[in-house]
């Protein structure tokens, strides 16, 4: 994957947007800007519209309102498929699992915008898919049928597959799922790389409100199809905010690197017992 000089222009833009299903809207006035070699967050509870918003952004959902817009291109609308997907991708939450392919085969699907209608040759397809394979740590399983796969690996196997495609913009719908915590993190220093290293504007949905302090430069928290908050992540993870968004008390601490720790209190938190309680 190519390095770029970083810009101040987003890569990816969705503006004022109004998301519906059957007529019901779910989101509303919904901006986001990705910007080249930045990790924006998606945090918000349950049915918040956080899958909607990015799937919005990835032409998979037909706002009601608003515009989905590259950097020349103000109305991602009039692209093609391929010509989109030759610039954004998106690892969504579940995809069906074709039955019999290998994992070489599924992370080469990630080329299909690249080899055109006529299956023209791809000169870059071999490289691409070994980089997405070595760095996803997929290479090993090469010959597997991905129906055989746990779902870690399958979601590792995807993750290949939306990078084989190579392109600027990477939208992850809560990547670190089914993740055991070394893939956790590996992941998620992945997206880093992809942002620090290679000027990739990334849109990610976390539920885990410290990964998305440490790996973001911004955080979008969304509210009942609204966005309430949007900002660098001490801005935006205040225990005020994820509180009432949240509907149960969160703490919120800020250690000597300044990063955002956070600490939902529920009845089941153990109390501190005290060596005198003893
Ligand atoms: N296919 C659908 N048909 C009708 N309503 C839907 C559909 N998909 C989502 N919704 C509704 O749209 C709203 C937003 O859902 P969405 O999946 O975007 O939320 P989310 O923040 O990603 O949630 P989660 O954290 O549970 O994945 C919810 O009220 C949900 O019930």
């Amino acid at each position: 994957m190519p390095s770029t000089t970083p810009s101040d222009a987003p890569a990816l833009r969705g503006e004022d947007l109004r998301l519906a299903y059957h007529g019901t809207v779910v989101v509303e006035r919904a901006g986001l800007r990705l910007l080249p070699g930045e990790v924006t967050a998606l945090i918000g509870p349950n049915g918040s519209g956080k899958s909607t918003v990015l799937r919005a952004l990835a032409r998979l959902h037909k706002p009601e309102a608003g515009t989905v817009a590259l950097p020349d291109v103000p109305d991602t609308r009039t692209l093609s498929a391929s010509e989109f997907a030759r610039r954004v991708t998106l690892l969504s939450q579940s995809r069906p699992t074709p039955s019999g392919v290998c994992v070489r085969d599924v992370v080469g699907y990630g080329r299909h915008p690249h080899r055109g209608r006529w299956r023209q040759s791809d000169p870059d397809g071999p490289r691409a898919i070994a980089w997405a394979m070595d760095v996803t740590g997929t290479t090993a399983m090469a010959e597997r049928p991905v129906d055989e796969l746990s779902g870690g690996e399958l979601q590792r196997v995807w993750l290949a597959t939306c990078l084989a495609q190579d392109t600027r913009v990477l939208l992850l719908d809560e990547p670190t799922t089914y993740l055991d915590l070394r893939y956790q993190v590996e992941i998620l220093d992945l997206v880093r790389d992809l942002a620090d290293d290679h000027g990739v504007a990334v849109g990610v949905v976390l539920h885990d409100l410290d990964q998305a302090a440490a790996v973001a430069d911004h955080v979008v928290l969304l509210r009942r199809g609204e966005v309430v908050g949007a900002g660098l992540p001490h801005e935006v993870l205040t225990a005020d905010a994820l509180t009432e968004t949240y509907g149960i008390r969160i703490d919120v601490t800020v250690d000597e690197h300044g990063r955002v720790h956070t600490r939902p209190v529920g009845r089941h938190t153990r109390r501190t017992r005290t060596l005198a309680a003893v």
